[in-house]
């Protein structure tokens, strides 16, 4: 019954990219293997279902799985591409009379209501500095390097003796970082390039290369990469070591 289903496996801009010819959003745009929504992820469990992330293609993930409401959203950071369908989350709870409960550390709350003052309307918007349980997982979020980006939150989950963990936004995270990433049953980890040429100083994400470092580092029971951007071909055998796999729309793990 524990089950992690991914709603959204995409970069910032998801694929295809609106501007984009290459052959990755081509494929995207016709047979559509590598059509990726902004990353999310929904966790079910016996008690309460709840999605990691609300970006902008919330609406279109609910309604791909045939998903009238959520009543619960864990938070990672306050960019865009994971919290661009707030304002839509908290319509469907106005029109369903529902308050939803939005989970976050108070920092990532004090922007978000930067942004979209009037959530509190239909919204709890409740801090998570100190960890919280939500579908009977203990969960602790800690800041982690985001590179150009700043700082995005990574989650640690436990229960019945399972721990994994999702850090979709991060790149050269220092050992403190890394801490809570050791002994997991499951590592989900953004990487959005195979190999990202771009300069150090611009990047903001581990490219595959990276990550594959600091699994076999972790050596986590299995690993899957997420936030993947149009640089990756989710069709193509990559070659990464063993327990590493790409994620896919819909992709549902046992968590347990
Ligand atoms: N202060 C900021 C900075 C960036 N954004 C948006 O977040 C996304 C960043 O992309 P990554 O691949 O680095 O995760 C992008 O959509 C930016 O527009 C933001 O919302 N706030």
């Amino acid at each position: 019954m524990n089950r992690l289903i991914f709603l959204g496996t995409g970069d910032a801009m998801g694929v295809p990219r609106v501007y984009c010819d290459c052959l990755v959003c081509t494929e995207a745009r016709t047979t559509g293997t590598n059509v990726r929504l902004r990353s999310s992820v929904l966790i079910k469990s016996e008690t309460e279902d709840f999605m990691i992330d609300c970006g902008p293609d919330w609406r279109r993930q609910l309604e791909l799985r045939s998903l009238r409401f959520i009543p619960t959203i864990l938070v990672t950071h306050a960019h865009f591409d994971h919290i661009g369908g707030l304002p839509e989350w908290a319509d469907a709870c106005r029109w369903t009379g529902n308050r939803g409960r939005l989970y976050a550390p108070q920092e990532v709350i004090d922007t978000i209501l930067r942004q979209f003052s009037w959530l509190p309307g239909n919204l709890d918007l409740i801090p998570v500095d100190q960890g919280v349980q939500l579908g009977g997982w203990n969960i602790r979020g800690w800041r982690v390097n985001h590179g150009k980006n700043g700082y995005a939150y990574a989650y640690r989950l436990e229960k019945d003796g399972f721990s994994w963990a999702y850090c979709s936004d991060s790149i050269g995270l220092n050992e403190a970082e890394i801490l809570p990433l050791h002994n997991l049953n499951l590592l989900v980890l953004g990487t959005s390039f195979y190999h990202e040429e771009a300069e150090y100083a611009t990047r903001s994400v581990y490219d595959m290369l990276e990550a594959q470092e600091l699994v076999g580092r972790l050596k986590p029971g299995s690993t899957v990469f997420t936030h993947m951007s149009h640089d990756v071909d989710i069709t193509y055998n990559y070659g990464l070591l063993e327990g590493i796999s790409l994620a896919h729309t819909g992709m549902s793990l046992p968590l347990e």
